[in-house]
């Protein structure tokens, strides 16, 4: 007999990235996921996805990861698949003014599709290529925090895909968000008297406390310690088991970036 007790599974979250079309939700993806980095991308043609394990402070996490297409022509085929998010990144270039303008409409639109409380949903607001000269910088960190502020939005990253600066930060920022407001409402859950939500049954059962302790022995690809802060730190998909292959919705584009498994609709 042992006392072993049998392995925690990861919890499973779902990640969006929106934003503009060229921002670099794409490349972002393909450098936290694989650690790659393509300067000739295609546009992404409706939605894609790719999963990765991760640990934070101690618990095991595998993120499922959705790029959507930013060019407004596919909305259509992207905002399906909003419901279900735990976790939204709200992306824009730092050589794009428009493009940080833009983030109020992908807000809305993904608060009108995905059905969430706007107030108690983690949004993190990342801004990519700040690998840029200085002379090509369109926008300032003080138009952020200010654009930041006025949306109620309390998380700001700077990334670059392309010299791979803060990409797993930014993730972990929107997953350390997630867990903080997990916390919140299991507290005001427990003030109020447990209500179990019965229409959500198998999210329900996927998620342990975000409160209790970690541990598990998933086979974690990154691991991020508390202390990190300051270093380089549709339900049938949300069942896949792959963590490295990339999953397409919508048409398939002739990009390098083809995944082993596609998905159609
Ligand atoms: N300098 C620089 N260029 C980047 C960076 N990330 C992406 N790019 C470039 O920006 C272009 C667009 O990148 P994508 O990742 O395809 O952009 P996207 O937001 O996914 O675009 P859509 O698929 O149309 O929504 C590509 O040519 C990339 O090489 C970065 O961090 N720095």
């Amino acid at each position: 007999m042992t006392n072993m007790r049998p392995p925690q599974k990861n919890k499973l979250l779902k990640v969006i990235i929106l934003g503009d079309g060229g921002v670099g939700k794409s490349a972002l993806l393909t450098r936290f996921v694989s650690n790659r980095y393509e300067e000739n991308n295609f546009h992404t043609i409706g939605v894609e996805f790719m999963n990765k394990d991760i640990t934070v402070d101690g618990e095991n996490y595998t993120l499922q990861i959705w790029d959507t297409a930013g060019q407004e022509r596919f909305r259509a085929l992207r905002t399906p698949f909003y419901r279900g998010s735990d976790i939204c990144l709200l992306c824009y270039a730092v050589d794009d003014r428009d493009s940080l303008r833009g983030l109020r409409l992908w807000r809305n639109e993904f608060l009108n599709y995905a059905d969430v409380n706007a107030d108690r949903f983690p949004f993190i607001v990342v801004g990519n290529k700040n690998d840029i000269r200085p002379d090509k910088r369109q926008v300032g960190r003080e138009d952020v925090q200010q654009w930041c502020a006025e949306q109620s939005i309390a998380s700001h990253i700077e990334t670059s895909s392309k010299t791979a600066t803060n990409v797993t930060d930014a993730f972990v920022l929107g997953l350390r968000q997630w867990k903080t407001m997990e916390c919140v409402a299991e507290a005001e859950q427990r003030q109020n008297g447990d209500t179990i939500d019965l229409t959500r049954p198998i999210r329900l059962m996927q998620r342990r406390s975000c409160c209790t302790g970690g541990g598990g022995s998933g086979k974690p690809t990154d691991v991020v310690d508390a202390d990190d802060d300051d270093g380089q730190i549709a339900d049938a998909a949300m069942r896949s088991p792959s963590s490295m292959s990339r999953h397409l919705f919508g048409q398939a584009r002739s990009s390098p970036k083809a995944p082993s498994t596609n998905y159609r609709l």
